[in-house]
């Protein structure tokens, strides 16, 4: 049994929102850069490049690497044999959430409730997802998820018979509607199987892959997804170009026979994900 202090959860997650605020993490840069070299559209290699020289500047100047913080979703896989001590866990990250954006100055993009609209400063809370695993460490992920590409996302439940067919035109369709709204290239998170209320989750869960990196089980589908993708002709920041997704991450879960959920969650180019072990 290991005790972990909710204060070390505190400011392990303060640190985890600033540095995801800050750095793109390395694979999605490499990705960011093959895809210049890939790019057919010369204003759609001038955005990549954009891109590449704002990621730059925000880790040099500490200014974030976008406007827009996010909902900051975090991820916890907490070992069974932790014991967590000193008050509790969701407090712990939810005080770490305002304690980094704070001293970071990020700008605090959440609302107590949708009907009174006041800002609830530094924000907090977050949405956070737990899981409890095998060991004694607490693995903590944070992802600031930016607004505009949330908001274009989707689920849906399709019919059986509309088959695998039927998910790849839905996820070209959410493609093809978020447009240049979604802030591209996109990396686009497939969630397929579950329930209503769980595909969606797996869809977000898609997102945290290293960038590009393929799913065994549909890798096929994934590629034939992403060059589908591609062909709409969307490009950097929807100027037009042959590089609207940077990778399509797919996830599955067994379903009942009579359903057949799918949730297409989109990350904007700034696809910010920062992990700690504790
Ligand atoms: O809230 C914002 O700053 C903007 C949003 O993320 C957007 O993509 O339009």
């Amino acid at each position: 049994m290991k005790a972990i202090s909710v204060q070390e959860i505190e400011s392990t997650v303060a640190e985890l929102c600033r540095k995801a605020n800050l750095r793109l993490p390395p694979d999605v840069i490499e990705r960011i850069q093959k895809a210049g070299e890939e790019e057919l559209s010369p204003v759609g290699r001038e955005v990549l490049d954009q891109i590449l020289q704002n990621a730059q500047r925000a880790e040099q100047t500490g200014v974030s690497l976008c406007q827009d913080g996010g909902v900051t979703i975090v991820f916890a896989e907490i070992g069974q044999d932790v014991h967590i001590v000193g008050g509790m866990f969701e407090d712990a990250v939810n005080a770490g959430i305002q304690q980094g954006y704070q001293s970071a100055h990020l700008r605090g993009s959440i609302l107590d409730s949708p009907f009174h609209g006041k800002n609830t400063g530094f924000n907090a809370p977050g949405v956070i997802h737990t899981k409890m695993v095998l060991g004694d460490q607490l693995r903590l992920r944070v992802m600031p998820k930016g607004g505009g590409a949330d908001n274009m996302s989707q689920l849906k439940m399709l019919v059986p018979a509309e088959g695998i067919d039927g998910v790849r035109k839905f996820v070209l369709d959410v493609v093809e509607q978020a447009g240049p709204n979604a802030c591209p290239p996109l990396i686009v998170g497939v969630g397929i199987g579950g329930t209503f209320d769980s595909v969606g989750q797996l869809a977000k869960h898609a997102l945290l892959r290293e960038v590009g990196t393929s799913n065994p089980d549909v890798a096929k589908f994934e590629r034939e997804l992403l060059e589908e993708i591609n062909n709409l002709g969307i490009g950097p920041m929807g100027l037009g170009g042959t590089i609207t997704a940077l990778a399509v991450h797919v996830e599955t879960h067994p379903l009942h026979m009579a359903s057949l959920p799918v949730a297409v969650n989109l990350q904007c180019h700034s696809a910010r994900v920062q992990t700690a072990v504790l």
